[in-house]
């Protein structure tokens, strides 16, 4: 069973020749989720940008469902959705259009579509703004569109940048909810986030970005190992001595 995400090697960035991100090597198993964590401007965005295509490696590769960006760009495409850190509308669709585009657009059928974006609207309780256009939405109702419209495609990788944000409780634990339901169905899921606590109660594995490199993965249990932590150190203490004493 291929791997959902197999980072091998990558380097990237935005400029030939001046890579941000270096030699990074990770993977996410089919029903895993996976932590990316790092202080700002440690690379998590930019690691992003190479797993949704916008960037191309300029060493190593990135592969998600067994596919590279340009083996088959549509196929490629349509086996992850992404949820952005800041909302991507489009003033002139209505929120129920924005669904049926992505439903167009991943393949489903029309039952699919009726009853996921139903049952999708009823959880983030936006029934009575599907037919809104999203200037009349707030912040947070603009932010839960882009993960509906992640959640109704049921794609097997799910690419999260700071999924929290925004979000008021009852949203969060919408979120928290269909990410868990998903995942016992086989999804996986890169989530990058500075709320480190949900993280921990959430994520099988982390990723430690420092300065562009890894600086330390694996399980919490592994990752206060091998920074000779207790065994009930929490991943914000973990992350502080990783960073505090981690890869220059
Ligand atoms: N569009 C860009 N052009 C050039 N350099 C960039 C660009 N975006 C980010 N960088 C640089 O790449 C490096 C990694 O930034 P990146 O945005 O990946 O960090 P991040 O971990 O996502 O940070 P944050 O937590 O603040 O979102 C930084 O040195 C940053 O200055």
């Amino acid at each position: 069973m291929a791997n959902a995400l197999e980072i091998s090697n990558l380097s990237g960035g935005y400029i030939w020749n001046r890579p941000v991100i270096h030699d990074l090597d990770f993977t996410i198993a089919q029903g895993e989720m996976i932590g990316l964590i790092g202080l700002n401007g440690a690379g998590k965005s930019t690691t992003i940008k190479h797993i949704l295509g916008l960037l191309a490696p300029q060493k190593g590769s990135v592969r998600v469902m067994g596919l590279a960006t340009g083996d088959n760009t549509s196929e490629y495409r349509s086996s992850f959705a992404y949820v952005p850190e800041a909302p991507e509308l489009y003033e002139e669709l209505t929120i129920r259009e924005h669904l049926r585009m992505s439903a167009i657009a991943y393949g489903l059928t029309e039952e699919q579509f009726e009853q996921r974006s139903a049952s999708l609207a009823e959880q983030f309780d936006m029934t009575d703004k599907l037919d809104a256009f999203p200037q009349t939405l707030s912040k947070g109702m603009r932010q839960k569109v882009m993960i509906m419209n992640a959640f109704l495609v049921e794609p097997p990788l799910y690419v999260i940048d700071e999924p929290f944000l925004g979000l008021d409780p009852l949203g969060i634990r919408s979120l928290l909810d269909l990410m868990a339901r998903r995942k016992k169905e086989g999804a996986s899921f890169l989530i990058s986030s500075h709320i480190l606590s949900t993280l921990e109660t959430y994520c099988d594995r982390y990723v430690v970005l420092h300065r562009g490199k890894i600086a330390a993965k694996g399980t919490l249990d592994e990752l206060r190992q091998s920074a000779g932590e207790a065994p009930d150190t929490t991943l914000d203490d973990l992350f502080y001595t990783i960073v505090k004493g981690g890869a220059s």
